[in-house]
């Protein structure tokens, strides 16, 4: 029998007794289709008054329905939201110039099958909940065909675990006394507390050079990445990076301890590392949700060489330059499958806003909050006087084609890694990808950005200006 459509109540009661939980993921995924049926039951119900009501009563049910899942005041946002991720897959399906759809080019390979296989695969994990409040408020609403934006969705996101997270992932810069020091006593730590631990082959060696005590620490394996519920990284943005890629699909929340020069996207210090990561595994905790680029190369040379394209994440960048080419790159890009300008000069970078300090800032680029989502296009080195970067918004698909009858072909590189050739006649297609990386805060995600560009940058600093100006001359 199928779940009653009229009675809202009703078609809850009838899918809870159809089908009993038995794992929260089953549940959860129960509540979700329950929900739906309430929200069309409610639309189907407003229709037949009022089609004003009609559009009210669907919005409301859109925004309301995540509290309801969760019990919780004002979720919106949950890790298991299967069902948002395809949504916005799909809502890219806009054609480029090669007469594909975008989504259909970034599918091409593996990646859309190998998403839906991704997200079926998170049963073995730990459970949370990401709260995104504004003031008590819901982000978005809209009454009697007003819209409203009650508060910002750039706001911060809290992070609770529904259980203490179990399995840990431990990456480290190499090549470095004080991050082995601290990669032991991390170590120690996290098994005191009854945690799995895994780390890189290398810092097994390590650990077991030191003392043999450290049998108990396991080996990191590309398919453990389901199993593990918080990643830690002891080292600079570069190990923050290579985390990061070791993730082709969800990436765990992950705590950064800050043993570089810089230090972007590392708040922790190694003073108070252990009530910092207590109070992580125990407490609800602020995190930047960063958002990440997706990038795949498509046409006929890559294709030779590489059947199943593969889709490559990136948190900071793609840079497209000359290479070694004494020639301008001569790059034509495209937005959502329109053609809008070429680049002569170095080359391109396509950045997240967490990339927004690193490369793209030095190129001449904005900095950028890494919550706003949004895409940067900055040039490097044009040979014009007008191309200023851009921040295009988070739903673009942009294109970057080498023209047939360039003078070069040109290189690719991913967060500064994993050089490719873009030969002529081929594209890259960039886009937002669905898998952010979460970084736990310090102080916030603000407060942390904030920092990082005064400390980090010495942002506007400047000595101020002393009181005794000279007397103005009356007008
Ligand atoms: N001219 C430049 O500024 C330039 C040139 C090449 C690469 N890069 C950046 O280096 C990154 C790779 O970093 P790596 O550590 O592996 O290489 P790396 O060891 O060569 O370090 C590059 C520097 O960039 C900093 N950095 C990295 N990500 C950052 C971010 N999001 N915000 C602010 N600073 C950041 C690092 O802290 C480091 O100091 C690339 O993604 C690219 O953004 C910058
Ligand atoms: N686990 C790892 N395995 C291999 N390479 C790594 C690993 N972690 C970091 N790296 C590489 O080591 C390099 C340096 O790392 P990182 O940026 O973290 O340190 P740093 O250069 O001392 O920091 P900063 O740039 O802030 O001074 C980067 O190129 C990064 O890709």
């Amino acid at each position: 029998m199928s779940p009653s459509k009229i009675n809202p109540a009703i078609a809850i009661q009838e899918l809870l007794q159809q089908n009993p939980a038995h794992d929260n993921d089953d549940r959860l995924r129960e509540s979700t289709d329950a929900l739906r049926t309430i929200a069309e039951a409610s639309k189907q119900a407003a229709e037949e008054k009022d089609p004003a009501q009609a559009d009210a009563a669907e919005w409301k049910g859109k925004f309301e329905q995540p509290d309801k899942i969760s019990g919780g005041k004002h979720d919106v946002v949950h890790c298991e939201s299967a069902q948002n991720l395809d949504d916005q897959n799909d809502s890219k399906n806009q054609t480029n110039e090669h007469g594909m759809g975008s989504n259909e080019v970034l599918s091409r390979g593996e990646s859309d099958s190998a998403h839906r296989a991704i997200q079926n695969q998170m049963t073995e994990k730990v459970l949370f909940e990401l709260t995104w409040s504004s003031k008590g408020n819901d982000i978005v609403s809209c009454e009697m065909g007003n819209i409203k934006t009650a508060g910002r969705t750039s706001e911060q996101i809290t992070l609770t675990w529904k259980s203490e997270p179990q399995t840990v992932l431990i990456i480290t810069k190499p090549n470095s006394t004080p991050v082995l020091d601290l990669c032991e006593d991390i170590v120690s730590w996290l098994y005191m507390h009854k945690k799995k631990i895994y780390v890189e082959p290398r810092v097994q060696e390590e650990l077991l050079s030191i003392s043999s005590s450290f049998k108990f620490v396991k080996i990191w394996q590309d398919d453990l990445q389901k199993k593990v519920d918080l990643l830690i990284t002891l080292g600079g943005d570069g190990t923050v990076l290579w985390a990061a890629s070791l993730f082709q699909g969800p990436v765990p929340p992950l705590v950064s301890f800050s043993l570089g020069s810089l230090g972007f996207m590392t708040p922790f210090s190694r003073d108070g590392y252990k009530k910092q990561l207590e109070s992580i595994i125990k407490c609800p905790t602020r995190i930047t949700l960063r958002h990440r680029l997706q990038c795949q190369i498509v046409g006929d040379s890559a294709e030779e060489e590489n059947a199943t394209a593969k889709t490559i994440f990136v948190l900071n960048e793609v840079t497209i330059d000359r290479g070694q080419s004494p020639y301008l790159t001569n790059l034509k890009c495209y937005c959502d499958g329109e053609y809008v300008t070429s680049v002569q000069g170095d080359g391109l970078i396509l950045s997240t806003t967490s990339g927004s300090t690193a490369y793209s800032l030095a190129a001449g680029g904005s900095m950028v909050h890494p919550q706003v989502p949004g895409i940067l296009m900055t040039p490097i080195c044009p040979h014009s006087l007008s191309f200023r970067p851009l921040i295009l918004p988070e739903h673009v698909t942009i294109g970057v084609e080498v023209p047939a009858g360039s003078r070069s072909s040109a290189w690719l590189s991913f967060d500064g890694k994993g050089r490719k050739e873009l030969k002529t006649g081929d594209q890259l297609i960039c886009s937002m990808a669905p898998w952010p990386v979460p970084t736990v805060c310090l102080n916030g995600s603000t407060r942390d950005f904030m920092c990082s560009i005064l400390e980090g940058l010495n942002w506007n600093l400047r000595k101020t200006q002393s009181s005794d100006a000279p007397p103005q001359p009356q007008p």
